[in-house]
């Protein structure tokens, strides 16, 4: 088993008292062995010695919602709030994907994940298998679900509940354990409830956790009060959902009897800031979330409604935003913002072993390059890391043990080969 020792870098700890030490790490296969001030063995012990002057060094992010392929759709329907985006831009679009297309936009933004020091992703879209092979390449991490919308016939219906088991079922533990499924009814408004049931059912049957769309808009939710006579989190209630492992996307408008019947579920919820501010839906009720003591992480959503796929600048939403809104500068501190960049975002996918930089923790972290002028003064790294860095700071990107990302380079995929076939995916879809 091959072993590995960082030394002279700065590590980003989760000892509360101390929030970075310098020091070393040792990586052995897969796995963090120790973190600490001290050389804990001869350096003729080790395979490889890194010397990690001038990196920062922290757990890798966990972006926990997104439509990779989406990134084909950057900069197309900008400046329309959530139903007219969806209903007159992205889904007449996405309605010519092919596998092709899902192919080279996912790995697109793939690339721009691992490249922006994301090491594990959740991904909800359709041609799923094309993501999953993509994310077996890359070496990264993915959490995958074929997004059923159920605004069809009931033949269509049956077909992608039945594309949606056989994907999860296939995949769930593949890539050596770096992917992992779960079952997805897109939104309370793109399935019927009856279908909604079907969905869960398979979820039971094969113990998978659900993620979906819920409570993003106002508008989404008195839509729903209208039809069914609930407001979304009672109707998922009453359909089941909650009897899986759930995971929100959203969650932006919330009661606090709603809010407190999520945490008696435990729901998580993947707070998407860029998103939502983007298409106007609101801000997230995070620092009450939090309060309550439920799992609440950060996702970008797709390319289309954010514009990038940096997840620093999640953290710095995160952190700024309820500030802004509640007035309390303790809303989101930075510490929290990081937590759900990383530890609280790999819990809210059921990942119990990545999110942290601690001995027996899988090596998944990343190294920034803080030997530029926004790292200074040495002071605070963690307010750094929130308040200062971003996607072009990661220099190097290690996953599950394996460096994916050297010096800024992709190792695992070919980022000249992703642009060129995703521009010529572009321009047929646009042609
Ligand atoms: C069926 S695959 C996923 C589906 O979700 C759509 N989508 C992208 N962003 C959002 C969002 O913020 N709310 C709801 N739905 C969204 C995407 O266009 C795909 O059709
Ligand atoms: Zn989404």
């Amino acid at each position: 088993m091959k072993k590995t020792l960082i030394m002279n870098g700065i590590f980003i700890s989760n000892n509360e008292a101390k929030t970075s030490i310098k020091g070393c790490m040792v990586i052995e296969g897969s796995q963090i062995t120790y973190i600490g001030e001290e050389i804990p063995e001869p350096r003729e012990n080790y395979d490889e010695v890194i010397d990690g002057t001038n990196k920062l060094y922290m757990p890798g992010l966990v972006n926990t919602h997104g439509h990779a392929a989406m990134s084909l759709l950057r900069g197309y329907g900008d400046d329309l709030a959530l139903q007219i985006w969806l209903e007159e831009k992205m889904w007449p679009m996405e309605a010519k994907f092919s596998a092709r297309d899902v192919k080279w936009g996912t790995q697109l933004s793939i690339l721009e994940m691992i490249k922006g020091g994301t090491t594990t992703f959740v991904d909800m879209y359709d041609h799923m298998n094309e993501v999953a092979k993509s994310v077996e390449e890359s070496g990264m991490r993915g959490v995958l679900t074929r997004g059923i919308i159920g605004l069809c016939p009931s033949d269509v219906q049956d077909a992608k509940l039945k594309e949606a088991t056989e994907f999860a079922k296939n995949w769930h533990g593949g890539a050596n354990g770096r992917i992992t499924t779960m079952m997805s009814p897109h939104a309370p408004y793109t399935c019927p409830p009856d279908y909604i049931e079907r969905i869960v059912q398979v979820a039971h049957d094969l113990n998978l956790p659900i993620h979906t769309h819920m409570s993003e808009t106002s508008r989404e939710v008195q839509g729903n009060v209208d039809q069914y006579g609930l407001r979304p989190v009672a109707h998922l209630e009453k359909h089941g959902v909650f009897s899986r492992p759930t995971l929100i996307a959203h969650g932006v408008h919330l009661t606090d009897e709603e809010i407190s019947i999520l945490k008696q579920y435990d729901v998580r919820i993947s707070h998407n800031p860029g998103s939502n501010l983007k298409l106007a839906s609101g801000v997230a009720r995070v620092p009450e979330l939090l309060r309550a003591g439920v799992k609440v992480s950060l996702g970008t959503d797709g390319a289309a409604s954010n514009n990038n796929l940096d997840m620093f600048e999640e953290m710095r939403l995160a952190a700024l935003i309820h500030k802004g809104v509640s007035g309390d500068p303790l809303a989101v501190p930075a510490a929290e913002a990081l937590l759900m960049g990383t530890k609280m975002g790999a819990e809210s996918v059921w990942l119990d072993n990545v999110g942290l930089l601690q001995a027996g923790m899988k090596a998944d972290f990343i190294a920034l390059d803080i030997d530029q002028p926004h790292f200074l003064p040495k002071t605070d790294f963690l307010s750094h890391i929130v308040y200062s860095a971003c996607a072009k700071d990661v220099v190097d990107v290690c996953v599950d043990g394996n460096w994916i990302v050297r010096k800024g380079e992709c190792l695992t995929l070919d980022e000249e080969k992703i642009k060129r076939e995703f521009e010529q995916c572009f321009d047929k879809l646009i042609g």
